[in-house]
């Protein structure tokens, strides 16, 4: 599978990392090897990674021309030339990858129809909220639903921003300064700031959720540039915290709502906790009820990510192209775990000092213990033990269960901190 990758910034570079670092066990998975054939750039003279070294091109058409090239991948952004650089790909037979809202949330029309034509893909995956699945999601695992409502923060730049000004107590300019560093905001940071970007995804949820088609144009949007230090201050005194709300809604009488606004969310809402660059996504259908869709919006891996995925979703759609291999599972023995274990045992002196000496011959120590007598013989033992290995603690336990102080082991449940 030969691609032809049109940009080579944060998300082009993320591309190249992602297809050079796991390409192997990709090839294993799907029976096909992902090779980026050439790049496209517009300066020459930029310094690159030797990774790229003999792929770039200056001129696009090596890359639409190009019989050997099954795939285009455009990250480039901007509506034009790109709109005109996926028509010609999908024109010429080819399916085409993009990260591209702007091109997609304007154009996605004529182009689905296009690539239907063509019988090629157009897969758009990393156009909204980054790294996190939600047009597959939307389009497939969703597909069963009446989808009524959908609202999010569907801006990494802006919700980083929100964030840093709320914490750490930094300037708009300064954390804008950030999160360009990062490789978060738009070529044009205006784009994010004003509600733009937000707009957009917006208009690629509401058209898949809603199916009706919605372009920017129609959704009210108001960005972060008049939120000031007051206004955080104001909202934390308040009880609230100010985030930047992509909403979209359909009645019952078929009318849509939609806007991108500064929103004051109260601190039970679960976007009240989606801080930095995280994006989150909830969707209320009438069959599956809410869901949240939580993960990084931005950002060179996390979008890599997802425009790596409809790469290799291109490739599960020809035919006979990906197989698995026979799992190796580790037996649950082998695990390691912290252990939460409750005993009933006999009240009586020595037990304990039993059971700690069969989980200390197995190498088992304890973080804590807890005693409380529950009739008059009885005692209920709760112990925590420190990261063990699985076969030691079952192994102890068959031993702790077979001395004649125990009544039962009533519960083992592994501990997790994180
Ligand atoms: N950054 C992110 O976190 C995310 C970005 N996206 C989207 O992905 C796309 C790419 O974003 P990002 O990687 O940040 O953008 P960058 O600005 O970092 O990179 C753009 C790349 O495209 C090349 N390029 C731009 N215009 C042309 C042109 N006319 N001809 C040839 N090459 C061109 C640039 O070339 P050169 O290197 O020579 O300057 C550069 O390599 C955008 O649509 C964006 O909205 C989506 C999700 C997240
Ligand atoms: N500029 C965008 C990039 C991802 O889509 C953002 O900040 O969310
Ligand atoms: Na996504």
């Amino acid at each position: 599978m030969k691609i032809g990758l049109m940009g080579l910034g944060t998300v082009g570079k993320g591309v190249v990392h992602v297809i050079n670092q796991n390409g192997d066990s990709i090839e294993k998975r799907i029976g096909e090897k992902i090779e980026i054939k050439k790049i496209l750039v517009k300066d020459a003279e930029k310094k690159r990674s030797p990774l790229v070294e003999g792929k770039l091109v200056l001129d696009p058409m090596e890359i639409l021309n190009d019989d050997e090239i099954d795939v285009v991948v455009e990250v480039m952004g901007k509506e034009h030339p790109a709109l005109e650089y996926i028509k010609k790909a999908l024109e010429n037979g080819k399916s085409v990858v993009t990260a591209n809202k702007e091109v997609i949330a304007r154009h996605g029309k004529e182009l689905i129809k296009l690539a239907n034509e063509k019988k090629v893909s157009l897969l758009y995956e990393a156009s909204v909220g980054g790294g996190i699945p939600i047009i597959r999601p939307l389009k497939q695992c969703l597909a069963a639903n009446k989808i009524y409502e959908v609202k999010g923060i569907l801006n990494g730049t802006t919700n980083y921003i929100l964030s840093e000004m709320k914490d750490r107590g930094m300037s708009f300019e300064g954390v804008l300064k950030e999160a360009q560093q990062k490789g978060y905001a738009e070529l044009d940071p205006t784009d994010d700031i004003e509600g733009f970007d937000a707009a957009r995804k917006l208009a690629i949820l509401c058209t898949l959720s809603f199916n009706k088609y919605v372009v920017p144009d129609d959704i009210y949007t108001k960005g972060i540039s008049s939120i000031s230090k007051e206004d955080i201050k104001y909202a934390q005194e308040l009880g609230y915290t100010i985030k930047l709300i992509a909403y979209g809604k359909i009645y019952e009488n078929e009318k849509l709502e939609a806007w991108v606004h500064p929103v004051m969310i109260s601190k039970e809402s679960p976007l009240n906790g989606v801080n930095g660059v995280y994006n989150a996504i909830l969707i209320e259908g009438n069959a599956v009820g809410r869901l949240m869709f939580y993960g990084q919006g931005a950002g060179m891996m996390p979008t890599a990510s997802a425009v790596v995925a409809d790469i290799i979703d291109v490739v599960n759609h020809i035919p006979g192209k990906n197989g698995y291999e026979d799992a190796d599972i580790i037996p649950i023995q082998d695990t390691v775990s912290k252990y939460y274990i409750r005993l009933i045992a006999l009240d009586k002196p020595g037990v304990m000092s039993k059971i700690t000496g069969i989980l200390g011959n197995e190498g088992i120590s304890l973080v804590s213990v807890v005693q409380k007598e529950v009739h008059e013989d009885a005692a209920e033992i709760v112990l925590i033990t420190h990261h063990a290995n699985t076969g030691r603690i079952f192994k102890a336990l068959d031993e702790i269960k077979n001395l004649h102080e125990i009544y039962k082991v009533a519960s083992i449940i592994r501990v997790e901190e994180d």
